[in-house]
């Protein structure tokens, strides 16, 4: 009892405020300081996991960045210095600079997320650094808040909400403010992972007729699983037979603005169209464009270029696009689920143990 009460008053009284990061020393371990391991945390994490942290790690010293914005780059190149892990989020580019920022020491880098196209995977693997991801725990939610945004853009949420705000809503019109509803239509899924099987299980609930993806290959196990009317087809297919789009996939040299003007040029000018995966999978100017000549009926987004989105953005003038701030995975259960597995990884990481979810190439 009191053994336990000195060790608190000592942890307590060794924990550091640094200008705008903290350096958090565990002090129950005899360990050595050369054997000491340094943790870099990048953003304070969901409650648990914060008091993961916060009760200590054996034999870790952590340094974290506890302010509610992204770590300026400055600070993460300075705070890294000397890391045996880093634990990061998708907001934080972690490139050669970092990796020379923290030293041939550094083992691991485990981001918060499942995408990891803010990481230089190539360059960690040359230096033989484990890179460890999220996947899995964020597929429910993400999915979701897909069906939320098809639902959104199909019966025009926002020209809705807008109209009630500012006292345009008149009497009960039996032309007024019509959507499209799922019922019927064909439903187009770029990318066919975890996310899309699961946006697409959801959707089929909705009574949507078939199914047509696109991805680096068939997938007839999925296909199975979903059931009904689905085949894998071309992209310039998808954009053209689709009455929804969904974009599902990583963002990578393949996906990299995919979504051109061509491709929207093709598509029904009814076409609903959501991304919930990456900005960069859009070429933004062109769907700007494409909402200007009226070339897609409905649009929401999760995702932008950059993030966040400025307010002055030309994307935000339209009526018939809704953006969300980059909420996918935001319930409280995935980013707790997350913050573990992002936790275990750079733990297993940095005691040279295999990730448990580490990145597959
Ligand atoms: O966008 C969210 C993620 O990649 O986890």
């Amino acid at each position: 009892m009191i053994l336990q009460r000195i060790l608190t008053q000592s942890r307590i009284s060794r924990t550091s405020h640094f200008s705008s990061f903290f350096i958090k020393k565990n002090t129950f371990s005899f360990m050595p300081p050369s054997q000491r391991q340094k943790l870099i945390v990048t953003r304070t994490l969901p409650q648990a996991s914060q008091a993961r942290l916060d009760a200590g790690l054996e034999g870790v010293d952590i340094v974290q960045w506890k302010e509610d914005r992204a770590i300026p780059r400055a600070e993460f190149l300075k705070m890294v210095n000397g890391a045996e892990g880093i634990l990061c989020l998708l907001t934080d580019t972690v490139d050669a600079e970092v990796l020379d920022a923290a030293g041939p020491q550094l083992k691991v880098v485990s981001t918060m997320s499942v995408g990891y196209d803010h990481v230089n995977v190539s360059e960690l693997q040359s230096r033989k650094i484990a890179l460890g991801i999220t996947p899995g725990v964020l597929t429910e939610a993400t999915a979701d808040t897909t069906v939320l945004l098809v639902l959104a853009a199909t019966r025009r949420l926002r020209e809705g909400v807008d109209a009630v705000i500012q006292g345009k809503w008149g009497a009960w019109s039996p032309t007024w403010l019509l959507g499209s509803q799922l019922t019927g239509k064909t439903v187009g899924i770029v990318g066919l992972g975890r996310i899309g099987v699961a946006v697409a299980k959801r959707l089929k609930a909705f009574g949507v007729q078939k199914f047509i993806y696109q991805g680096t290959r068939r997938k007839e196990e999925v296909e199975q699983d979903i059931g009904g009317d689905i085949e894998f087809v071309e992209a310039e297919r998808l954009f053209k037979e689709s009455d929804v789009i969904c974009v599902c996939c990583a963002l990578n040299n393949e996906t990299k603005n995919m979504f051109s003007y061509n491709a929207f040029s093709m598509m029904k000018n009814s076409v609903v169209f959501v991304n919930t995966a990456r900005g960069g999978i859009v070429d933004q100017d062109a769907l700007i464009q494409a909402l200007k000549e009226g070339k897609v009926g409905s649009v929401g987004l999760d995702v932008t270029v950059p993030e966040p989105l400025p307010k002055d953005s030309e994307l935000l003038t339209f009526p018939n696009c809704i953006v969300l701030p980059h909420i996918g995975s935001g319930t409280l259960e995935t980013r707790t689920a997350m913050s573990e597995i992002a936790i275990d990884n750079v733990l297993c990481g940095m005691r040279g143990k295999p990730l448990p979810h580490p990145y597959d190439a």
